[in-house]
């Protein structure tokens, strides 16, 4: 029995910001963060965004392209780093605005029987999401799960963060009728806790801030979604863990060279060139080579890892530079960038998956590409979604970076946060939505 991804949908924000003009702000050459980090455009979340409209947005799509019933659905989890409450899971909002939309079309309490739940891990807790969901199906192969994947990257000003940053969400239909990708049941792991990047609980209570919704009331941060990190050994982490379980996969595969199966490698990017720049470390191992970071510099330029890159790697980083950091959402959305790209006939062919997650564990997997990809491609359309946008200039995007914008940038379409009580202690911080067509 095959189980795997039977449908996906794609949720961006409406507004970016393009990041050379970010660049000259912050003094830093455009080229370096082009041609070096391969960025281009930055996903902004909107005044009325956050993690709870990316998630129902993507649900919602999920449901309307793919005319699903949630009487078929068992269970919704939501891989996330951007959670809006430490207890009440943000899946739970997302769930109950999809409902409350689409009760004309099932009926009130139609998703009452549905297992919500979030699953945090930095940036691998979608993959665990569907690590779970994937399980759940080899179990129950008449039941069919949803992982949502949901975050925005928000890094302090002037930070070494802050280029990269960027939002967006990936829900996709997991069922032993998998339309566009199966999956293995083998999956290597490396897990270690590391202080690379996270979000420890802190309290801001000298920094006011005036939200968005809320406009005249003064509110206190207590917590804050920027990261503590450090960028370079960051990187250093997500090499040894990705190489850890690289081997652990190739290990139970006892497979020769893993990488060469794979007609795709898609990477958790937190920006685009991230894969290409950290796989010299592997491909060395793999064709026994001297795998120091001097001899890593040398087999980056050389003509074998340029081929590599352009076959494999390329197809993969496209939809990054145009995004961001998508956090959990990035690895899937590497994975429709090539499927996008593509006009060849793919069924077939595999795709190793690279996954990594801050503070830290690595998932390395491989899929099988299905007959109806193409078709799945084409209703989730990448394309439309990136060109539905419209880019805002600095001053807007540091005012919504601050939460000093009291209106929307953008347009407005789908869910909208409209209000964060603040009076009613029983209901402080309760967030409320609207929905616009
Ligand atoms: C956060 C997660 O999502 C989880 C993870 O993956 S952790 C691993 C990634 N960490 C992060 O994303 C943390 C936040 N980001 C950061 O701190 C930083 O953006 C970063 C560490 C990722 C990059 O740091 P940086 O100092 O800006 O860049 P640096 O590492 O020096 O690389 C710059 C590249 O541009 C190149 N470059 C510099 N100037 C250039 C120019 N004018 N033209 C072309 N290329 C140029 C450099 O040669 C270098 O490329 P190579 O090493 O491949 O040759």
């Amino acid at each position: 029995m095959k189980v795997g991804i039977e449908a996906a949908a794609i949720y961006l924000p409406k507004i970016y910001l393009s990041v050379k003009d970010l660049a000259i702000k912050r003094n830093i050459e455009p080229e370096k963060l082009e041609f070096g980090l391969g960025l281009k455009k930055m996903a902004v979340l909107d005044a009325h965004e956050d993690t709870a409209t990316l998630s129902a947005n993507v649900l919602f799509k999920l449901f309307k392209y793919f005319n699903l019933n949630p009487k078929d659905i068992s269970r919704i989890y939501l891989g996330t780093e951007s959670a809006l409450d430490a207890a009440k899971p943000t899946a739970t909002y997302a769930v109950q605005l999809v409902q409350e939309v689409l009760k004309t079309n099932f009926g009130e309490n139609s998703f009452r029987h549905i297992d919500v739940l979030d699953m945090t891990f930095a940036c691998v807790g979608g993959v665990d999401a569907l690590h779970n969901c994937l399980d759940f199906v080899r179990v129950n192969p008449n039941k069919k799960a949803i992982v949502i994947s949901a975050d925005y990257a928000k890094y302090a000003l002037d930070s070494s963060g802050e280029y990269t940053q960027g939002a967006g969400a990936v829900a996709m239909l997991i069922s032993s009728n998998p339309e566009l990708i199966s999956f293995e049941n083998n999956w290597g792991i490396s897990t270690e806790s590391v202080f690379d990047f996270f979000k420890p609980r802190r309290y801001r209570e000298d920094e006011p801030v005036v939200s968005a919704v809320n406009s005249g009331s003064d509110q206190i941060e207590i917590f804050t979604d920027e990261p503590i990190f450090d960028g370079q050994y960051s990187n250093e982490c997500y090499k040894d863990r990705l190489r850890d379980a690289y081997f652990d996969l190739k290990k139970q595969l006892n497979s020769d060279k893993l990488y060469e199966n794979w007609k795709y490698l898609a990477f958790h990017l937190p920006y685009a060139f991230q894969g290409k720049r950290m796989f010299t470390d592997i491909f060395a191992l793999e064709n026994e080579l001297d795998n120091s970071n001097e001899n890593q510099k040398i087999i980056s330029k050389s003509d074998d890892y340029a081929n590599l890159i352009h076959e494999k790697i390329n197809p993969t980083q496209w939809a990054s530079a145009e995004i961001g950091n998508m956090y959990t959402a990035s690895i899937f959305t590497a994975l429709l960038s090539a499927l996008t790209l593509s006009d060849e006939n793919l069924e077939g062919k595999k795709v190793g998956f690279l996954s990594y997650g801050s503070g830290s564990k690595s998932k390395v997997f491989e899929g099988t590409i299905e007959s109806g990809w193409k078709s799945v491609i084409e209703k989730l359309n990448l394309k439309a979604e990136l060109e539905k946008r419209e880019s805002i200039d600095y001053e807007t995007y540091e005012n919504l970076h601050r939460k000093k914008l009291k209106h929307s940038a953008g347009k407005i379409h789908g869910f909208k946060l409209e209000k964060i009580e603040n009076e009613n202690p029983n209901l402080l911080g309760a967030r409320y939505y609207s929905f616009q067509q």
